[in-house]
């Protein structure tokens, strides 16, 4: 199912609203590294955030290597960012 591409002020609103976020050189994903105490902060975040994608229908693209994770949202339908990475990128944001 096509879905809506974020247009170009969208991603910048985004960006400036989640500053830890970086565009990736491609234009099409946004990501984020995180690190916590240990591993058992990070995956506790992981499971919060697999819950949410779960329900959302929309899964990241991530890494998990002890207390680090890293994080990229891209829609695979849109071949690029849609409302679903801006929607997701602010819940991950609340689970900090
Ligand atoms: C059939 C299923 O709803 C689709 O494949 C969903 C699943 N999760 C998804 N996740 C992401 N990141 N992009 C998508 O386009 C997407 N599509």
């Amino acid at each position: 199912m096509p879905v809506t591409r974020l247009t170009d002020a969208e991603c910048d609103a985004l960006l400036s609203e989640c500053p830890a976020w970086q565009l990736r050189a491609d234009g099409k994903a946004i990501e984020r590294a995180f690190r916590f105490g240990d591993f058992n902060a990070a995956f506790g975040f992981m499971t919060r955030v697999a819950l949410y994608a779960d329900k959302a229908d929309h899964h990241p693209e991530w890494s998990n290597v002890y207390n680090h994770v890293n994080i990229t949202l891209t829609t695979h339908d849109a071949d690029g960012l849609s409302q679903r990475d801006a929607d997701m990128a602010r819940a991950i944001e609340s689970f900090l």
